[in-house]
């Protein structure tokens, strides 16, 4: 993992951070609490799994991250002291690829610089290493639709990474693939996550999921929403299938059922 020498902020600092949704109706302001009180220290380098059930504000901590909802209570802060764009600085990565089936996988990856404005020749060089850091190599003209799930969500990943962003935000990344192509993106999830360095965030239903990719991992809660815990995951690396049989990987998975309250 690597950490920025001498970096002392972390790069994003919550504090009871809190986020209400209000709803105009019949005359009155509806308003329903999505996030409470969630407080985390998140440092360069690091891979965070925000985990809990469907409802508990996950999407809408990602989405106040991304700067694309404000909060109504608490303090972020983003950056470690250091200038940061959201626009510039962050990738993302849905859980669709959503890419553009008229563009081929490389223009699809080249698609942020663009936006930017970033120097196309530099952006093309770095879209192709990108590739084939996630094993598209001599995919760059296909178009989307020759391309399986698993293959799609890798170029959706390059993407992500093209515009050299300090922090990489997944909202459930492979939830619509098949548990073998899951496990598989999982690792090499993890390996360009340690080739790259990069803040990663990632958002997961899985308990098993957030527990094997994560250096630390959030569980949330729904009904009331809040955060049960932020602890570091300290499991060897490089992380690799069959710990997910050993003693300390069920210890930390137990310790999540329990927070989320699953028998
Ligand atoms: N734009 C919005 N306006 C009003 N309520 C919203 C809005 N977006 C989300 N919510 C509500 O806020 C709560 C948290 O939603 P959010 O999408 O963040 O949850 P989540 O944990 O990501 O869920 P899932 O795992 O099902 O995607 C939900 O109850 C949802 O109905």
């Amino acid at each position: 993992m690597n950490r920025a020498p001498g970096m002392a902020d972390p790069l994003i600092r919550m504090q009871q951070l809190r986020k209400v949704y209000r709803k105009k109706a019949g005359g009155k302001t509806e308003e329903f609490l999505a996030v409470s009180d969630v407080s985390m220290d998140i440092r360069q380098g690091d891979m965070v799994s925000l985990v809990g059930p469907s409802g508990c504000g996950k999407s809408t901590l990602l989405k106040i991250l991304a700067g694309l909802h404000g909060h109504d209570g608490g303090t972020l802060q983003i950056g470690g002291g250091q200038a940061f764009d959201a626009g510039r600085d962050i990738g993302m990565v849905f859980q669709q690829p959503v890419l553009l089936k008229w563009r081929t996988i490389l223009d699809n990856v080249l698609l942020p610089a663009d936006i930017l404005g970033l120097d196309r020749k530099a952006a093309k060089a770095r879209a192709h290493e990108l590739l084939e850091m996630v094993g598209l190599t001599g995919f760059a003209d296909k178009l989307p639709y020759e391309l399986s799930g698993g293959m799609q969500q890798r170029a959706a990943i390059a993407r992500a990474l093209v515009h050299d962003p300090k922090l990489v935000l997944m909202d459930e990344p492979f939830g619509a693939l098949d548990a073998l192509t899951r496990e598989k993106m999982n690792l090499e999830m993890l390996r360009i996550w340690e080739e790259t360095g990069k803040t990663f965030v990632v958002v997961t239903h899985s308990i098993q999921e957030a527990v094997f990719l994560g250096t630390h991992c959030a569980v949330l809660t729904a009904g009331p929403a809040r955060m049960a815990d932020f602890f570091p995951i300290d499991l060897p690396a490089p992380r690799r299938l069959h710990l997910k049989t050993s003693p300390e990987f069920g210890g930390y998975v137990r310790r999540v059922y329990d927070l989320l309250g699953v028998e």
